[in-house]
């Protein structure tokens, strides 16, 4: 085994890692649970030499391929988009999401709706979106305040934001072990202790005191107001862009 073999084993495990991540955070999951489904048969047919059968799979693939591509050109051309900016995941919030994002802290502070909303940078928050209710929807100042709506069944639990979408709700985060912050109630140490397993930055609206405070790399800011949120929030998008 050379040096070129340790490169080349590396270099194919970052590629199918890469594409394994694309795979998982798009509707291309489901396609490929069906690929399988599909090789799996035509591989049956071949050995157990059901000719026609095997015929009529094998001539369907090469027509599939063109018509994958037509079914997913939206995915593949955002994909190479960001092979070419030599980002492969969109991380980050946009500009509109950032500013219905505060909206809605702003007036869940002021009714004192407790919130807990996680927005997804490079760590993926897959393991925790799965704890919760998929949403997938565009983040909006009403769908969030709906959320977290006190009496609705999704207003326990934290919130995923991946890029401009809410992706989860009602989602379960680690809680914070940290001894000297024990005094915190369980909201701030879920959001505490996501951004510690994390970089994902994490808002927490207290429901006691109407404060806003954010959760990054294991560190809780003083309350914030809405327009230092949307400072802080601004800059986590200049970077994602
Ligand atoms: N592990 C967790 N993951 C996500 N959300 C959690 C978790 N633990 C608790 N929560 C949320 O926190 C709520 C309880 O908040 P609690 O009052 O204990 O915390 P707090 O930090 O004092 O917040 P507040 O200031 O809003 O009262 C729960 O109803 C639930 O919505």
């Amino acid at each position: 085994m050379t040096w070129r073999d340790v490169l080349d084993i590396l270099a194919v495990s970052t590629v199918l890692y890469y594409l394994y991540r694309l795979v998982a955070e798009t509707r291309a999951l489901n396609l490929v649970r069906g690929l399988l489904v599909y090789l799996s048969v035509w591989f049956l047919a071949d050995q157990l030499e059901f000719r026609a059968l095997a015929w009529l799979l094998g001539n369907a693939a090469t027509l599939g391929v063109f018509a994958l591509i037509v079914v997913f050109q939206p995915e593949l051309r955002g994909f190479l988009e960001r092979l070419g900016r030599g980002r492969l995941r969109e991380n980050g919030i946009d500009e509109k999401g950032v500013h219905e994002l505060v909206r809605a802290v702003e007036r869940m502070a002021a009714r004192r709706l407790g919130a807990l909303i996680a927005i997804e940078r490079r760590t993926p928050l897959g393991e925790y979106a799965v704890t919760g209710e998929v949403v997938d929807a565009r983040v909006s100042a009403r769908l969030l305040e709906t959320i977290f709506t006190v009496g609705t069944p999704l207003h326990d639990g934290g919130t995923i934001l991946r890029g401009p979408r809410v992706v989860a709700a009602g989602c379960v985060f680690p809680l914070s072990e940290r001894e000297d912050l024990r005094y915190l109630g369980t909201r701030h140490r879920a959001a505490l202790g996501l951004s510690e397993v994390s970089d994902a930055i994490v808002i927490v609206v207290s429901e006691e005191r109407g404060t806003i405070r954010v959760a990054e790399r294991g560190v809780l800011s003083a309350n914030l107001t809405p327009s230092e949120l949307r400072g802080r929030l601004e800059e986590v998008f200049r970077e994602s862009t």
